[in-house]
């Protein structure tokens, strides 16, 4: 066989490629190559897009952000109507009444509240009137029952009438065309009751996303069964995400446990992707030979796998996921690092997802109490108690070790205290930033 034989020249067949999609440029990373924090979340806010709006039942859209700003097509009260049970009266008519003097009128009728008078009151009478009951014509306000005999044909009254007293008037509270709620505010149960007022029964909102919650990891147990051996141990991290999604207004899908088994991650995460509008998982993401949910998820989607300067929280991932491009947060297995991951990342991108503002936990100063050091390189994010002292100052105190396993602490904690990559430390009585956990900002 030659050697260096002549390559016989071949057709070349112009083959059209379909552009394989990919993610936007990922931002830039430091020289230790990591990225930080503000960077990875704006990437990730930059890929969701809100979920679009659909007319909803009021009562069904309790905690979401309305798309639309609702004017009133009604007056509120709708007519003159009596703010007590009595009589209506012309005012005129009871002048000089008093105790032991009452003045008498005729009784004309009745009107209790959804009935009305067809005919205007005529001077020198009175008509029985509920609570809520229109204003017959002619008559300018009400006797209560109190400083009458109650009578029925007629009445004696023995305190006189001040004109237009215990009447509310048509359009004193809402006005034809005023504006109720503005786009972007959120129902609760006043406003629900302020729409219901003015006949409104639906509402466009953008709905609660659809959140799956998967933890992965062949050493997790489902709390409830027993531990078999040593080295398991209960999966917490998907109980902390599906309570942090549903507090974030999620509707949360939280399933099964998966091993650390590439075809069953694969299998798993695909069944899921018919309902979900954002799917999270923990564990998986670092170094590990069995760091499985990394190796695999590129053959299902786009993929981003990165690591941020922050502590905890360093390995991240992110795709958009199937043929409908499902965003996936990736989140790392360690408890700690996987709450404030969510806290990061996960959160805002829930909030984008239903149109709410501001995306950002509030993010205050808060004097320490003590000395906290910090691991500088990485922005850290310690446990934290925050209290307010009587002169209504923030004042903080950090809770356990920085170790990312230390879910006691995570739990008696109410805040993120927040330490750029260059701080070292916070001095006691200095100001420190702080995410306040409890609030939405
Ligand atoms: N050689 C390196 N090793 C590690 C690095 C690194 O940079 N190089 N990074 C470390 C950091 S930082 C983190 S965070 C973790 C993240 O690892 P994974 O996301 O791969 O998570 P796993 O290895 O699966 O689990 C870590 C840890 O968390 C426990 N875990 C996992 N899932 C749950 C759950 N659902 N409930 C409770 N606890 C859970 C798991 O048992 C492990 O102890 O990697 C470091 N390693
Ligand atoms: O980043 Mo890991 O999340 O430090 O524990």
């Amino acid at each position: 066989m030659a050697l260096f034989g002549r390559r016989k020249k071949q057709q070349e067949d112009v083959v059209e490629v379909a552009e394989t999609p990919t993610l936007p440029p990922p931002p830039p990373t430091d020289a230790g190559g990591l990225r930080s924090m503000e960077d990875h979340r704006a990437y990730l806010l930059e890929q969701i897009e809100q979920l679009p709006a659909f007319g909803q039942q009021i009562l069904d859209a309790i905690d979401l952000s309305i798309c639309e700003d609702i004017e009133s097509d009604i007056d509120l009260p709708g007519f003159d109507n009596s703010a007590m049970d009595g009589y209506a009266v012309h005012a005129a008519d009871t002048v000089g009444a008093e105790e032991g003097q009452p003045v008498v009128l005729a009784v004309v009728g009745e009107v209790a509240a959804g009935g009305w008078s067809e005919e205007p009151l005529p001077p020198g009478t009175a008509i029985k009137i509920m609570t809520g009951a229109p204003i017959p014509e002619g008559a300018d306000s009400v006797v209560p029952y109190e400083v009458t005999d109650r009578g029925s044909d007629d009445v004696a009254i023995r305190v006189p009438a001040r004109t237009g007293q215990h009447i509310r008037r048509r359009g004193e509270d809402v006005t034809e065309g005023d504006l109720m709620m503005r786009t972007g505010e959120r129902l609760g149960a006043r406003t629900i009751g302020l729409l219901a007022a003015i006949g409104v029964d639906k509402v466009m909102v953008r709905p609660r996303p659809r959140v799956v919650v998967l933890a992965t990891g062949s050493e997790l147990v489902e709390p409830g069964r027993p531990l078999e051996n040593p080295a398991q141990l209960y999966d917490s991290n998907s109980y902390l995400l599906a309570g942090a999604a549903r507090a974030d207004g999620a509707q949360v899908f939280r399933v099964g446990l998966v091993g650390d088994d590439a075809e069953a991650i694969k299998q798993s995460i695909s069944d899921q992707l018919v309902r979900a509008d954002l799917i999270i998982t923990t564990g998986g993401v670092s170094q590990g030979d069995y760091d499985l949910v990394k190796a695999v998820m590129p053959e299902l989607g786009m993929t981003d796998f990165c690591q941020v300067a922050m502590q905890p929280g360093k390995p991240q991932g992110f795709g958009l996921i199937g043929e409908d491009r499902v965003p996936m947060i990736m989140l790392p297995g360690n408890p700690v690092s996987a709450y404030v991951s969510y806290e990061a990342f996960v959160r805002p991108v829930i909030r984008k997802l239903m149109g709410i503002e501001p995306l950002f936990r509030p993010q205050v100063r808060a004097i320490a109490t003590h000395l906290i050091r910090s691991a500088p390189g990485r922005k850290q994010f310690a446990r934290g108690v925050v209290t307010t002292d009587p002169g209504g100052r923030r004042r903080v105190t950090a809770v356990g070790g920085h170790g990312s396993h230390l879910v006691s602490n995570l739990a008696k904690a109410n805040a993120l205290i927040v330490m750029d990559p260059d701080v070292d430390q916070v001095a006691a009585g200095s100001p420190v930033t702080v995410w306040l956990l409890d609030e939405n900002g």
